[in-house]
C-alpha cells in the first residue's frame, strides 16, 4: 500500500520543533497506544537526546488493556516515565504532574545544587498528526486552550500555559511525522487514522484489518457483524454490505461503504478495544482474553 506524505510540512515541522526543543526540559510524547511504535517519530528520539521523557500512552481507551500493561512495561523499560491514558478524561491525566517531577529529578535536584529554587519544568508536547496532542494540553491545562479537531494537521499558534504546579507547557506541540520505511506500520497508521482517508484505498485497508482481526480478535467480526462465515477476508467484507445494505448506484453491492462502516467502527472502539501491535517478548494472552497474542504485530525489539 502506499502511503503519501507531507515531505514540505515534515521539514518546516522538524525545523521548528528543533528550536522549540532548546526552550524545554522535558518532552511529553504522545503516542497511539492501539499503535504504539507505528506512531512513534525516530527523529524526536535522537532530537530529544539528553531531555527528560514522559510517553503518553494516549487512546489508551481504544487499545488491548493487557497490551497497554506490556507496553509500558517496554517503555519503563527504556528509562521512560509512561502513563497510559484516555487524554479527554482529565482524572486519566491526574498523575502526569507526578510523573514530570519524577522525570525531571536530576533538572530539580542540578537545579537545587545551583541554589536555583521553584523553577517550574518546561515541557512539550510532540507527536504525529491527530494522537491526541491538542486535547491533552486542554485538559491537562484545565480550560480549551489548544484547538482540537478530528482531522489531522489542525494545530496552530503558540504560546506558553502555565499550569502553576511547577509546569509550563508550551502551547504549540511539536508535530513530527511517523515511520516512512515500513510499509506495516503505514498500514496500522491508516486504520488508526493518522494518514488523511484521502489517500488511502479504503476497501484494501479494510481487508488488511479484516485479516488481522480474523487472526487475532476473532470473535470481534463475527459477533459485530453476524457473519456466517468468516473463512475468507473478501467474503466476510460482501456480508457486512449486504447486512448494513451498502449498496451502489446499481443495486449492486458496495464494497467501498461496506469498508467505510467497518473503518469508522474501528477507529471509534465500537468494535472493542483492539491492539494493533504488542511489544515483541509481551506475555502470551489467556484463551478468554478473545486475542492471541502471537498473532499481534510484533514490534518494539529493536529500541
Ligand atoms: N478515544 C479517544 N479519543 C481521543 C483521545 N485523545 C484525543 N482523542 C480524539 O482524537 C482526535 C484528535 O485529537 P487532537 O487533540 O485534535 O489531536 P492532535 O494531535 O492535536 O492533532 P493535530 O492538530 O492534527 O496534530 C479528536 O477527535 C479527539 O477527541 C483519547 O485519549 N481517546
Amino acid at each position: 500500500m502506499e502511503i503519501q506524505w507531507y515531505p514540505g510540512h515534515m521539514t518546516k515541522a522538524k525545523r521548528q520543533m528543533q528550536e522549540d526543543l532548546k526552550l524545554i526540559d522535558l518532552i511529553i510524547e504522545l503516542i497511539d497506544a492501539r499503535a504504539p511504535e507505528s506512531s512513534r517519530n525516530p527523529d524526536i528520539r535522537h532530537m530529544g537526546e539528553g531531555k527528560a521523557r514522559l510517553i503518553i500512552l494516549n487512546k489508551a481507551d481504544l487499545a488491548d488493556e493487557r497490551v497497554n500493561r506490556e507496553w509500558k512495561q517496554f517503555y519503563t523499560g527504556q528509562g521512560a516515565q509512561v502513563l497510559a491514558a484516555d487524554s479527554r478524561k482529565k482524572t486519566d491525566l491526574k498523575q502526569v504532574q507526578a510523573l514530570v517531577q519524577e522525570a525531571c529529578r536530576e533538572k530539580i535536584a542540578r537545579d537545587a545544587r545551583r541554589g536555583i529554587k521553584n523553577r517550574p519544568v518546561r515541557a512539550m508536547v510532540a507527536g504525529i498528526p491527530n494522537v491526541g496532542k491538542s486535547t491533552f494540553i486542554n485538559s491537562v491545562a484545565g480550560r480549551a486552550s489548544a484547538k482540537t479537531g478530528n482531522k489531522p494537521g489542525v494545530t496552530k499558534g503558540k504560546q506558553w500555559i502555565h499550569l502553576g504546579r511547577g509546569l509550563d507547557l508550551l502551547d504549540t506541540p511539536g508535530i513530527l511525522w511517523p515511520k516512512f520505511d515500513d510499509p506495516e506500520a503505514g498500514v496500522r497508521l491508516a486504520l488508526i487514522g493518522s494518514v488523511k482517508d484521502e489517500l488511502l484505498n479504503a476497501a484494501e485497508l479494510s481487508l488488511r484489518l479484516i485479516g488481522f482481526l480474523r487472526e487475532a480478535y476473532p470473535q470481534v467480526l463475527a459477533g459485530r457483524y453476524h457473519l456466517e462465515e468468516t473463512g475468507n477476508d473478501v467474503r466476510i467484507l460482501e456480508q457486512i454490505a449486504r447486512n448494513r445494505n451498502c449498496l451502489a448506484g446499481g443495486g449492486e453491492i458496495s464494497y467501498d461503504k461496506a469498508s467505510a462502516i467497518l473503518l469508522d467502527e474501528f477507529r471509534k472502539g465500537v468494535l472493542g478495544r483492539i491492539s494493533l501491535e504488542r511489544p515483541a517478548g509481551g506475555e502470551t494472552f489467556s484463551p478468554e482474553s478473545g486475542a492471541d497474542a502471537e498473532n499481534i504485530g510484533k514490534q518494539g525489539g529493536g529500541n
